[in-house]
């Protein structure tokens, strides 16, 4: 890691999997019974924001039952000793990185525990639930939808994204499917700014072709490995 001086780290939800946050796409297909595009997207929270909201207010409960696991934990003793440049961004709503001590990391997707204003545009830590309409903290207005990131939006900081990736010269990817764009792309950004890459998975990704390096197996056990 010493010759190491600018390293971007990419995280899915397979990072969260041995913590007991279910990854995306269950033997059924389906995300916790919903079709993806039933509950992730701007339309599905037109046409039913009850079902929609009552999906995000129960993944929020669910994060008090689960606790940052052993790669979250080497990720977070990465972000405290590495004297280097370092940017985790990740994939993932939940809070386990922050709960681990990570500092250096950025929500592209949005955060569980953020509710996002469609009247003043705030955003603002929300801990409990949507279901019940409550009023903006800046506005008032009852406008409140869950600081997510859905399918057909733009992520968030992607301008800082792409300048870390530009001079990184390590880009490592854990947990991840490689199915999500503009996330899928990023290894090759990386590759074309001349960044070593690497592969951490429990399986190949449909991007592992890009990646001068993989290991596969669970994060829980190869992240640790790889950071001390
Ligand atoms: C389905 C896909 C084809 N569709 C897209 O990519 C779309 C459309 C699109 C854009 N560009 C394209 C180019 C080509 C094709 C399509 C597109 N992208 C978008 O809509 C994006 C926005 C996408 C974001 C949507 N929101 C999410 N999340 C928040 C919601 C929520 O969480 O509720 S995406 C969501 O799904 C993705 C799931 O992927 P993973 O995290 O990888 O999880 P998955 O379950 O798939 O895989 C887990 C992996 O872990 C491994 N694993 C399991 N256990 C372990 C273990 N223990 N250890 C290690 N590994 C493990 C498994 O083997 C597996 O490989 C993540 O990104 C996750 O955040 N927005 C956008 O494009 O806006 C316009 C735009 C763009 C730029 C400029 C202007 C406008």
């Amino acid at each position: 890691m010493t010759r190491r001086r600018r390293i971007v780290i990419l995280t899915g939800a397979g990072i969260s999997a041995e913590s007991g946050v279910p990854t995306f796409r269950g033997p059924d297909g389906l995300w916790e019974g919903h079709r993806v595009e039933d509950v992730a997207t701007p339309e599905a929270f037109a046409r039913d924001p009850v079902l929609v909201q009552r999906f995000y207010d129960a993944r929020r409960a669910a994060l008090a039952k689960v606790a940052p696991n052993a790669a979250h934990d080497a990720l977070a003793r990465l972000d405290r000793d590495f004297d280097g440049e370092l940017l985790i961004v990740t994939q993932n709503v939940d809070d386990l990185h922050e709960r681990a001590g990570a500092t250096r990391l950025l929500h592209m997707h949005g955060e569980l525990k953020r509710a996002l204003c469609r009247g003043c545009g705030e955003s603002h830590v929300w801990e409990g639930t949507l279901i019940d309409d409550p009023a903006c903290p800046g506005c008032g207005a009852k406008k409140l939808r869950p600081d997510i990131v859905w399918f057909g939006e733009m992520p968030y900081e992607m301008d800082r994204i792409e300048r870390a990736l530009a001079k990184a010269d390590l880009f490592v990817s854990i947990g991840t499917s490689g199915a999500v764009y503009p996330a899928a792309g990023y290894v090759q950004a990386a590759r074309y700014h001349g960044a070593d890459t690497l592969e951490i998975n429990l399986e190949p990704s449909a991007g592992t072709g890009w990646f001068a390096e993989a290991r596969h197996g669970p994060a829980g056990t190869l992240v640790p490995t790889w950071v001390d």
